[in-house]
């Protein structure tokens, strides 16, 4: 994806509004000292309050103004990766997601965190509500897998004026949590 010249839409471009931004994190339930990636971070939505909640995040977005801007408001509180959030390289110590990504890279990212391997320990994910629906019943890409592994759960429901601009589906956050021990 080029980061010059992208239509406003190709670039997924749906920030959340601060209120339920901030409800998002509340039910994330984000501790002190918690590494989480923000990914599709945009502006900041999202990593203000993870920042006021005491994580150590790291704020994914591919777009090069908006991850100038991120540098610019947060400075060397997070740090900020400029990466497709399909070719993200995962963290080697246990990490968390929080994010609202632009729903065109979400099974490509879902895909990503749930690989073997991944210390994925938990994402909250504003998603799509029928993509959600979907994880939540098993019906997702690799389920036989991943359902050994992870506890997917629907969160909050997002109304469509939780973003600006509105978006035409309706959406809520995918809540995957790992198992302490492993289905077989
Ligand atoms: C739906 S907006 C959400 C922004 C922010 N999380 C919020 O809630 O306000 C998605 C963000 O993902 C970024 N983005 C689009 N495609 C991306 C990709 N392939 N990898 C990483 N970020 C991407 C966009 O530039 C945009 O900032």
């Amino acid at each position: 994806m080029p980061a010059s010249g992208q239509a406003r839409g190709a670039w997924g471009w749906h920030p959340l509004d601060s209120r339920w931004a901030q409800r998002v994190v509340d039910a994330a339930g984000v501790r002190p000292g918690e590494l989480v990636l923000d990914v599709g971070a945009g502006l900041g939505a999202l990593t203000g309050p993870l920042v006021k909640a005491g994580a150590d995040v790291i704020a994914v977005e591919l777009h090069s103004g908006r991850a100038d801007k991120l540098l610019q408001r947060f400075g060397p509180k997070i740090k900020v990766i400029r990466v497709d959030a399909a070719d993200l390289r995962l963290p080697t110590r246990p990490f968390r997601v929080v994010s609202s990504p632009p729903y065109g890279v979400s099974t490509a990212l879902l895909k990503r965190l749930l690989a073997p391997g991944s210390r994925l320990v938990s994402a909250d994910l504003v998603l799509q509500r029928q993509v959600v629906n979907r994880w939540v019943e098993g019906r997702a890409p690799g389920a036989a897998r991943w359902t050994r592994h992870y506890d997917a759960s629907i969160g909050i429901r997002l109304p469509r004026k939780a973003f600006t601009p509105p978006p035409h589906v309706d959406s809520a956050v995918l809540r995957l949590n790992r198992l302490s021990r492993t289905r077989r």
